[in-house]
């Protein structure tokens, strides 16, 4: 198999193990820096160079591009599509990972478990709002936020108001959601692959934190999940359209919740808390996936005559 993997940095943890895990079971693989592919685009065919050389051949491709590229990534990641090349992560999948809110609708839509969450956008709605998800304790997250920054959790009415009322003020998008106390402090870190979960950890909040974040001073350690808990975290990464997610999980007493989907999960921290070998799975799926269903042969036509 040749396989690409689209990322802007070689020396990333996650980029240098999935490129080891390819080398050692015998496939070719390059990285890419997405911004330095281009690409022509006709009805009579598609083809891409990279730095003045043509990109042919490819069997598959996986995005590890950071959200800053999304756009222009995800155009790339289409144009190895329309030339044939297996995307498990294809560009409509990515770039509705990437957008918080559309995919919480969607698991709703689908049934999944998640935590009750308002948004709005004019602050004379705000105490209908907050009416409307019910009383405190409430979690604010900021939808720019990450690693756990801008998460907030608030005990009282005037509290939730307060916050609603600052962030209104600095124009910053957010959600309000029910906090899951039962939770303490917890979550799991589901890595899908395909129809499967190949490694799960939890992650442990620090003593007077709720949030798990490894980077708040989290602690992870490998997890025995449930059958239900597999099956929702697979469910979640096909409705977003993934072949490989982390999928991240909250346990209730109403059952697992879905917290959010991620499209480029990081390797690092679940091969170091599990001591499995997730980038090694990822490949064999991939190149299980290449032998059964040989890349589209028209594509592949069309490809050829662009170039
Ligand atoms: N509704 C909730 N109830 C209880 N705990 C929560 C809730 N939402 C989040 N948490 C805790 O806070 C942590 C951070 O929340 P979340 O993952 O939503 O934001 P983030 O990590 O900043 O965002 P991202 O994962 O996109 O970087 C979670 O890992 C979880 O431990
Ligand atoms: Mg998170
Ligand atoms: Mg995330």
């Amino acid at each position: 198999m040749k396989l690409a993997i689209l990322s802007r940095n070689t020396k990333l943890y996650s980029t240098r193990r999935l490129v080891e895990a390819a080398r050692q079971r015998g496939h070719t693989v390059r990285v890419l820096d997405p911004l330095r592919c281009y690409m022509r685009i006709s009805s009579t065919g598609f083809s891409m160079h990279y730095k003045g050389k043509p990109v042919v051949g490819y069997d598959a491709v996986i995005p590890r591009f950071a959200a800053t590229v999304t756009r222009y990534g995800n155009a790339v990641l289409r144009q190895f599509e329309l030339m044939g090349t297996y995307a498990p992560n294809p560009s409509a999948g990515f770039a509705r990972a990437r957008d918080k809110l559309l995919c919480q609708q969607l698991m709703a839509a689908e049934g999944l478990g998640l935590p009750v969450t308002v948004f709005g956008d004019n602050p004379d709605d705000t105490d209908d709002l907050l009416a409307m998800l019910g009383p405190p304790p409430h979690v604010i997250k900021l939808n720019e936020g990450t690693q756990g920054a801008g998460v907030m959790l608030t005990e009282k009415p005037s509290a939730s108001r307060g916050v609603v009322e600052a962030l209104r003020g600095l124009y910053a998008s957010f959600v309000v959601q029910e906090f899951i106390a039962e939770a303490q402090g917890a979550d799991l870190r589901c890595f899908v692959v395909g129809d499967r979960v190949i490694g799960a950890m939890q992650r442990q909040a620090p003593a007077g934190d709720f949030r798990s974040n490894l980077h708040r001073g989290g602690t992870a350690s490998p997890v025995e999940t449930t059958p239900e808990e597999r099956a929702v975290a697979v469910r979640a990464a096909q409705v977003i359209g993934l072949g490989i997610a982390g999928v991240d999980l909250i346990r209730s007493e109403r059952g697992p919740l879905v917290l959010e989907v991620n499209a480029s999960p990081g390797l690092e921290g679940i091969e170091a808390a599990t001591c499995d070998d997730i980038a090694g799975g990822i490949i064999e799926h991939l190149a299980a996936h290449v032998r059964a269903k040989p890349s589209n042969k028209r594509s592949r036509r069309l490809a050829s005559n662009g170039t």
